[in-house]
């Protein structure tokens, strides 16, 4: 499944030392860092990326090097009339400092292509997102997208969602957010579910999204079961705003691993 690594990365891998120049000994290539993985991925997918594309800009870590790109390659005149709209107040920021025009869904309502990264990809390309606190923006801009490219190193490739003991994100209203929680917690009582509120490490305060809205991360012990189910369950619960299970909605992964890069098509 895995190819080789595209020629604009191959600077980043250091080249093994041919054994006819090293009395038979083979040096092996340095591992590659998380956050390299993550930007081949991310370069991966901005080689998608055509001129005169309206383009859902992704939140986080990986994402922000397809951000990156994207503004080098419109200030080297290699693409030209971009249009990006942000999913994030942060990612608003690094597009403006690296040259992407700004739109938003209500003059832009239908999108080419939208390039974002995943806490967690199953089999399905179905995905955990929210753990950096973005989720809502997100739901809204890639559903909106004629295709959703999910960028990850491979360390996010799981067999199913939620049941690495990982944070499943919800976002709630903060009115009475103990009530919600505890709610929730409630509707997964059968796979051990276990509701906290996602606070700051410094202060011991909520979390604040983008929308003032709070998060709670469900955990789980075994298994969640049929994730539509679960994602209607916590849908139709007053409070609750949005949740990060992304289903059905990416239809492209790419995967950087050490073998190389990986694309594959739903
Ligand atoms: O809340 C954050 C977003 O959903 C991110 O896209 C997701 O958490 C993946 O982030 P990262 O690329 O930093 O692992």
């Amino acid at each position: 499944m895995a190819v080789a690594f595209p020629h604009f990365l191959t600077p980043e891998k250091p080249p093994m030392v041919s054994p006819s120049t090293s009395s038979q000994i083979e040096v092996p290539p340095v591992a590659l860092t998380q956050d390299e993985l993550k930007k081949i991925a991310a370069y991966k997918a901005v080689e998608y990326v055509e001129s005169g594309m309206v383009l859902g800009l992704g939140t986080g870590s990986t994402a922000k090097h397809a951000v990156a790109k994207i503004g080098e390659l419109l200030h080297q005149g290699k693409l030209k009339n971009i249009v990006g709209v942000p999913t994030s107040k942060m990612t608003h920021e690094q597009a403006l400092s690296v040259g992407i025009p700004l739109s938003d869904l209500d003059k832009h309502p239908v999108l080419d292509l939208a390039i974002d990264g995943a806490d967690e990809v199953d089999p399905h390309l179905n995905l955990v997102k929210g753990r950096g606190g973005s989720l809502l923006r997100e739901k809204m801009v890639e559903g909106a997208c004629k295709k959703f490219i999910v960028i990850v190193d491979e360390s996010k490739l799981v067999n199913h969602l939620g049941a690495t003991g990982m944070a499943m994100p919800v976002e709630i209203v903060p009115f009475c957010w103990k009530f919600t929680a505890e709610r929730l917690q409630g509707l997964f009582e059968h796979a051990g579910c276990v509701a906290k509120l996602r606070t700051l490490n410094q202060t011991g305060e909520p979390f604040v999204t983008d929308n003032g809205n709070y998060i709670v991360d469900l955990y789980f012990k075994s298994e969640l079961g049929d994730l539509n189910v679960a994602s209607d369950k916590i849908l139709r619960l007053a409070g609750v705003v949005e949740h990060g299970m992304f289903l059905g909605m990416a239809t492209t992964l790419i995967v950087a691993g050490e073998l190389g890069v990986c694309v594959r098509e739903k």
